[in-house]
């Protein structure tokens, strides 16, 4: 079995797909309501048990093509059988300030008598204070009944955000919302400690400069774009650059400045390759999206501190992928058809495809426009209900962490 397993790693967005991190949405989503929606990050209140019907549908799909689907809660409990990864974790999630000391002895002594699959489960659906037996005193006292003693996590749907591979190594990323920010702790554990990922070198990390992987776009092999915005820091887009370059990883970053507000969080929000040299992307920022292409000069040391970078002049976007990835046109393909329905369109993830392969593209049905548009220009769109998976602002790309494509590099 082992050794029939497609080798993990990625380096581009579109060659085929062979295993797929996804995360089933489950009792984390219980926790969302009208008041604490939006700092959950959640537009909505989603029914859980449609969106877990989307959800699996999605993963069908995945499974009909021969795409191996994994599970991160099924992961996180594989990976909780060990006497190490528990210690970690329950000493990572009683980290919060806001515990106070008698809240948190009690609490971790509670977490450690869990079985790993509930361990799993409070860990990622959280506890609220009227649900803990134990620990009384003046910080359960004070707080409400529904405050959160360890917050949920609705976000974790979108697996693309707290890893991605970049070759075969995998980068924890370091998510810049405070409701998101324990995920990655999540990721971390299972990528160290996980008999699957064993001895895979990592790369950042959770505690540094803040990089989101839907800002990650693998363009082509060594042609890597980072979204410069509302989530991703210039510091974390300099930070990756420095240590894909020390690892022989990529020749050339492109920083990408995208609007700092909702609707654009991501640089998936706005563009996702469909082909070797095809992207849709959003036509009414399309315009002026700029590039500025990092390039690493001269070394110093080993260390990724060591390199010295160059920057180059911004240049538009496209002129500058298709420069990078050595191709002569970069073609694009718009979200929508007029600037409204575009509009609607992008709202609605309808630049957010996950390419199966080249040519073949996961999108949300409802995006109709831009999915005709995809099969004229010679996509085949595998069409995924979402009317549910939506309301966190997500679609196909953001919820899946491709483990394992395979290699477009050629020699
Ligand atoms: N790669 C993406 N576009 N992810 C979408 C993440 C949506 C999530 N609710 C957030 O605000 O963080």
């Amino acid at each position: 079995m082992e050794n029939q397993r497609a080798p993990h790693g990625a380096d581009s967005e579109v060659g085929r797909l062979r295993t797929v991190m996804l995360h089933r949405p489950g009792p984390e989503l219980k926790r969302l309501t009208p008041r604490n929606n939006d700092k959950l990050l959640f537009d909505g209140i989603p029914w859980v048990g449609r969106a877990q019907d989307e959800h699996d549908a999605f993963a069908q799909a995945l499974r009909d093509r021969d795409v191996e689907v994994l599970y991160l809660v099924e992961l996180l409990t594989e990976t909780l059988q060990s006497e190490t990864a528990r210690e970690h974790a329950i000493t990572g999630a009683m980290s919060s300030l806001h515990l106070g000391d008698t809240l948190r002895g009690y609490l971790t002594s509670a977490l450690h008598d869990q079985s790993p699959e509930e361990l799993a489960s409070f860990l990622t659906a959280g506890v609220r204070n009227d649900e803990v037996r134990g620990g009384h005193g003046l910080v359960t006292s004070l707080l409400h009944s529904d405050d959160f003693l360890i917050d949920p996590l609705p976000n974790l749907l979108f697996t693309r955000d707290s890893s991605v591979w970049v070759r075969d190594r995998v980068a924890i990323t370091s998510l810049a919302m405070p409701a998101r920010e324990r995920e990655t702790q999540l990721t971390e554990l299972i990528y160290t400690e996980h008999p699957r990922f064993a001895g895979t070198p990592t790369l950042h990390g959770w505690q540094r400069e803040h990089v989101e992987g839907g800002d990650v776009l693998l363009l082509a092999p060594g042609v890597i774009a980072v979204g410069v915005g509302e989530r991703t820091t210039p510091a974390g887009a300099e930070r990756l650059a420095r240590q894909v370059f020390a690892a022989g990883l990529a020749e050339t970053v492109l920083a990408v400045p995208i609007a700092q507000e909702r609707a654009t969080m991501h640089l998936d929000t706005v563009c996702t390759m469909v082909d070797v040299d095809k992207i849709v992307m959003y036509p009414n920022i399309a315009d002026n999206l700029q590039a500025y292409a990092v390039t690493c000069r001269e070394r110093t040391g080993d260390g990724d501190a060591d390199l010295v970078l160059e920057v180059a002049r911004a240049e538009p976007f496209l002129v500058a992928a298709a420069k990078a990835m050595s191709i002569d046109t970069l073609h694009q393909i718009d979200t929508g058809l007029d600037p409204v329905t575009a509009e609607r369109e992008q709202w609605d993830d309808g630049n957010n495809t996950l390419a199966l392969s080249p040519r073949v593209a996961v999108a949300y049905e409802r995006n109709i426009e831009t999915n005709s548009r995809l099969e004229e220009a010679g996509i085949e769109v595998v069409a995924i209900a979402g009317s549910e998976l939506g309301s966190g602002r997500g679609g196909p790309r953001c919820m899946s962490c491709p483990v394992s494509r395979e290699s477009l590099a050629t020699g």
